[in-house]
């Protein structure tokens, strides 16, 4: 067998996934089956100055010979580096990301991939023309589980969908857990709401059964209504979307597909699957059903005409086994021993390998289409963010 191919990654933000992501990349592969790629992470920066990023290495347990930097400008310019995972907020992500194309690296950035289709579409465009690697980082395609639904989908075994509905919803007690309204989640200046940040997993899960599983040849843009409520302490950040999404089929087969999300409500009150799956994709033959929460869910189930009820756990593996989970608002802490990070990273290392641009299970086209949606959703509830975010200009100092 031959050595596994070394990816070397550097981390653009010390933030709160940034450090997840960190260490979950850096669990021995071999724990999830994986042989022919590994990840290392060769730098790290900090906006607040080399001292974070310093810590930071230290606490995702990076090697000794990690180097810390105190600016992105000189994270991206560091000649060890493959790739650069961006995850600062929505806000940040078309500057920071096209500061890492145009310094020649490949870019593997955190959801929502930009504020707006524009943006989206101008990444791409950067991303052809220097011939790089760039993916939107929506961690759940990745999944075991996900491959699994999108299986079953395209085997036929539902027969043909008809409707397909997702929910999610944070449990977030913004007045209460971030009253100055200055956190990422609703702030408007770090383009702030639950659409950009947890609507995007409902509409991955409406995409990702009735869009990806189609031939190319075959997938049509939706037609969308929506509504929007504003989060008023802030005024310009959404608390609840509701979006349906009409795909258009031939021979009278379009599907209808309903999204809501909110950073108020939970999916799942209790925490203990009690109220049920939080997406159900139904066909004229069936079911499948996957539990909450949307953006790292652990179960299906399958329900067909004939008879059959199939339950199926999805457990993550490595040594916690994918415990502790956080909410990333206080919840419950990450114990770094893995949380399922790791998939969408071997996706991108094997494309760096094989030479692939971009990620089939996400291609620059579908995630440039998601952003659209979300920006005719916005523009239906009067939510437009302040046009030094929305600009496609570049550099722009935010
Ligand atoms: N896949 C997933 O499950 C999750 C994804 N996310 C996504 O990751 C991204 C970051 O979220 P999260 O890590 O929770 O955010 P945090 O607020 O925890 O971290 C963001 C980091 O970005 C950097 N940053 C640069 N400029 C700013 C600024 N003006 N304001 C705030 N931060 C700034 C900071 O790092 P530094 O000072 O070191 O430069 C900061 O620590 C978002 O796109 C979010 O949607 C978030 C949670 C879960
Ligand atoms: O991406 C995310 O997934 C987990 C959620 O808790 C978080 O709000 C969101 O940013």
């Amino acid at each position: 067998m031959s050595a596994p191919k070394e990816i070397r990654w550097g981390i653009l933000a010390t933030g709160g996934i940034a450090l997840t992501f960190s260490k979950d990349i850096l669990l021995d592969p071999q724990t999830r089956g994986v042989t022919s790629i590994k990840h290392t992470v060769v730098a790290a920066a900090s906006s607040s100055g080399t001292a974070r990023a310093t810590q930071f290495l230290k606490e995702i347990g990076a090697p000794s010979t990690a180097k810390a930097y105190g600016s992105y400008e000189e994270l991206v310019k560091d000649p060890d580096v493959d790739i650069v995972y961006v995850s600062t907020p929505h806000s940040h992500h078309y500057q920071n990301t096209m500061l890492v194309l145009e310094a020649g690296k490949n870019a593997f950035v955190e959801k929502a991939f930009t504020v707006n289709a524009a943006q989206a579409k101008k990444l791409t465009e950067k991303a052809k023309e220097k011939n790089l690697f760039l993916m939107e980082a929506v961690w759940t395609r990745y999944f075991p589980l996900s491959y699994y639904v999108r299986d079953v989908i395209a085997s036929g075994k539902l027969g043909d969908i008809q409707l397909v509905t997702a929910d999610n919803g944070l449990c977030l007690d913004p007045e209460q857990t971030m009253p100055d309204g200055k956190h990422r989640m609703v702030n408007p200046d770090l383009a702030g709401g639950a659409l950009l940040d947890s609507g995007i997993y409902a509409l991955t899960w409406l995409f990702q059964t009735v869009y990806t599983t189609l031939p190319r040849a075959e997938r049509k843009a939706p037609s969308v209504t929506s509504a929007l409520k504003i989060y008023q302490p802030t005024g310009a950040a959404d608390e609840l979307a509701s979006m349906l999404l009409v795909f258009p089929r031939a021979n009278n087969k379009d599907v209808h597909a309903i999204a809501t999300t909110s950073i108020r409500y939970s999916s799942d009150p209790l925490g203990d699957l009690s109220a049920g799956p939080a997406c159900r994709v139904h066909g004229d033959k069936g079911e499948i059903q996957i539990f909450p929460p949307l953006y790292r869910p652990t179960k299906t189930r399958l329900i067909l005409r004939d008879g059959t009820v199939e339950d199926k756990e999805w457990p993550q593996p490595g040594p916690g086994k994918g415990s502790g989970w956080f909410n990333g608002f206080g919840g419950i802490q990450p114990e770094g021993e893995g949380q399922g990070m790791f998939w969408e990273a071997d996706e991108a290392a094997y494309a760096l390998v094989e030479g692939r641009k971009e990620s089939p299970l996400l291609s620059w086209e579908e995630s440039v289409l998601i952003m659209e949606v979300m920006d005719q959703v916005r523009q239906h509830g009067g939510l437009r963010y302040p046009e030094k975010i929305e600009t496609t200009d570049f550099p722009v100092a935010l």
